[in-house]
C-alpha cells in the first residue's frame, strides 16, 4: 500500500501536523520500529503477528480444508477477529462459493440464513482463538442442529480453527474434525493472515501465497522512519492528529469491495488503541455512499476527525448510456468507474479545501496481493500508534466486564456486577 499524508499537514488542515512535528515523531517512530523489531525477533505475544507472511503455511490449509473444498456455500461461526479478517478477504474477491458470516446471535438473522441455505452445499468454518465465545458457540451448536434436522452429516461438513485447548479444541478431537491452530502471539484482530482468515479465503479458491506474499512485501518496507515507510507513514500521523484532536479516523473505501475492511479496521484500531482513556474512534464509512450521509460532518462539523479515503487503482469498469436529459449533460461519455474516481477526487480535495485532515491509503487494485498488502501494513500501523500510545496493543480487558454480566444475568456463574446491571438507572420515556 502506499499513503499520501499531504492533506493532514499542518499546512492545510485544522487540525494538522507539521512537517516539523513529524520529523521530531520520527525519532520515537526508529524507537518504537526498535521495539518492534524486538518483539518480532522474540516472537513476544502480539509482535508475532507481524510475523504471519512467513509463519502461516498455505499448504497445511488447503490440506486441511480439502473435505469441503467442493462447498459451494461457506458458512463461517465466529466473531469479531475470528470473523472479520476472513470477511474482509472473502468480500472483496470474486468467487463461486456463496460465504455467509454469522457473527451476531440474533435469532431472526441465523433463521433466516440456516432457513434459506441449501444446507447439503454447505461447509462450516467455526473459528475462534479462546474456543469458547458465547456467540460462537452457541451459533455453532445451532447450525449443527439444522446440519442434523436437513440430514446433513455436519462431522464430515465442518472445519475447525481455534487454540490447543477449550471446549472447540476438545469438539473436534472428540469427531475427529478437520482443524488448524490460531497461532500462538496472535490476537484475533491481527489473525487475518493465519489459518484464521485464510479457511474461508482457501474453501474459496483464492490465492493464498499472494495474500501473503503481499503482507510480506509491506513487512519489507517497515524501516526506522516513517518517511520511509507506507505503515509507519499513516501509524504516526493517525497518532500526532489524534494528540491535536482529531479523536475520529473515518475509514473510506472507495470500493463496495472493500466495505468490510472498514469493519475489520474499526476493530484493530478500537480494541488495540481504546486503553487508559485514550485512542482514536473508528467510523465505518463507504465511499461515494457516504458523500450522501456523513460528508456534510465530515467537512462542516467539529474539527476532531481524519478521514482515511482507501482507493483501488484500475477496476473493471461499466459505461453510463447516453442520455438527452439535460441535467446529466454534464456526464458526457463518462463510465461509472470515471463517476467513482471523480467523486473520490472532489470528495479529497473538499476537505483538504476546508481545511479538513484526510489520508489516502491507495491500492493498485483489489486482489489477494493487495489486499495481503493493505491487512498487514494497518496491522503494523496499529502496532506503531500503539507503541507511540505507549499502551498494551495486544490486550482487551475492557470487553470481559460485559461477557462476565452476560453470564451473570444467565446465571452462568457467580457475578457481583451482574447486580449492577440489574440496578441500571432508568428514566423511561413512554409513548
Ligand atoms: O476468537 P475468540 O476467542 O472467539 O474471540 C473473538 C473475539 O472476541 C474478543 O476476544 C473480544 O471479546 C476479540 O478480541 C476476539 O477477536
Amino acid at each position: 500500500m502506499n499513503v499520501d499524508i499531504g492533506n493532514a499537514l499542518a499546512s492545510v488542515a485544522s487540525p494538522g501536523v507539521s512537517r516539523e512535528s513529524l520529523e521530531r515523531l520520527d525519532e520515537q517512530v526508529a524507537v518504537a520500529h526498535e521495539r518492534i523489531e524486538e518483539g518480532m525477533a522474540n516472537e513476544e505475544h502480539g509482535y508475532e503477528a507481524l510475523n504471519l507472511p512467513q509463519r502461516t503455511d498455505p499448504d497445511e490449509i488447503r490440506a486441511t480444508v480439502e473435505p469441503v473444498a467442493d462447498a459451494e456455500i461457506l458458512i463461517t461461526v465466529g466473531i469479531g477477529g475470528s470473523s472479520l479478517g476472513a470477511a474482509t478477504i472473502t468480500n472483496a474477491l470474486d468467487s463461486d462459493t456463496e460465504t455467509v458470516f454469522l457473527d451476531n446471535v440474533d435469532p431472526e438473522w441465523v433463521s433466516s440464513h440456516l432457513e434459506r441455505l441449501p444446507l447439503e452445499n454447505a461447509a462450516i468454518n467455526v473459528v475462534s482463538r479462546s474456543g469458547k465465545t458465547a456467540e460462537t458457540l452457541a451459533n455453532f451448536l445451532v447450525v449443527r442442529e439444522a446440519f442434523e434436522s436437513a440430514g446433513v452429516d455436519w462431522t464430515e461438513r465442518t472445519i475447525v480453527t481455534t487454540g490447543d485447548s477449550g471446549p472447540l479444541r476438545d469438539l473436534a478431537e472428540r469427531h475427529g474434525l478437520p482443524s488448524l491452530m490460531v497461532p500462538d502471539g496472535v490476537p484475533g484482530r491481527f489473525s487475518a493472515l493465519s489459518a484464521v482468515g485464510m479457511v474461508a479465503a482457501s474453501v474459496c479458491g483464492h490465492d493464498l501465497e499472494a495474500l501473503l506474499a503481499g503482507a510480506a512485501a509491506e513487512r519489507e518496507t517497515l524501516t526506522g522512519s516513517l518517511f520511509d515507510c507506507p505503515a509507519y507513514a499513516y501509524g504516526a500521523t493517525t497518532y500526532a492528529l489524534d494528540q491535536r484532536g482529531a479523536g475520529v479516523n473515518a475509514v473510506m473505501p472507495y470500493a463496495e469491495s472493500l466495505e468490510t475492511s472498514a469493519e475489520w479496521f474499526a476493530q484493530l484500531w478500537a480494541e488495540s488503541l481504546g486503553k487508559d482513556d485514550l485512542g482514536q474512534t473508528p467510523v465505518r464509512a463507504l465511499g461515494v455512499t457516504d458523500q450522501h450521509s456523513q460528508l456534510q460532518l465530515y467537512r462542516a462539523g467539529p474539527r476532531d476527525k481524519l478521514v482515511t479515503f482507501v482507493t483501488t487503482g484500475e477496476r473493471p469498469d461499466r459505461s453510463i448510456p447516453a442520455t438527452d436529459v439535460d441535467e446529466l449533460a454534464y456526464l458526457g461519455d463518462a463510465t461509472l468507474g470515471e463517476l467513482l474516481e471523480a467523486e473520490f477526487e472532489a470528495t479529497e480535495a473538499s476537505l483538504a479545501a476546508a481545511g479538513r485532515p484526510n489520508v489516502r491509503v491507495e491500492l493498485e487494485a483489489v486482489d489477494e496481493y493487495e489486499l495481503g498488502g493493505l491487512l498487514y501494513g494497518l496491522e503494523a500501523a496499529c502496532v506503531l500508534a500503539g507503541e507511540l500510545y505507549g499502551v498494551n496493543t495486544f490486550e482487551q480487558p475492557a470487553v470481559e466486564w460485559a461477557k462476565k454480566a452476560t453470564r451473570g444475568l444467565l446465571g452462568g456463574g457467580e457475578f457481583e456486577e451482574a447486580d449492577a446491571v440489574a440496578e441500571k438507572t432508568e428514566l423511561r420515556v413512554e409513548r
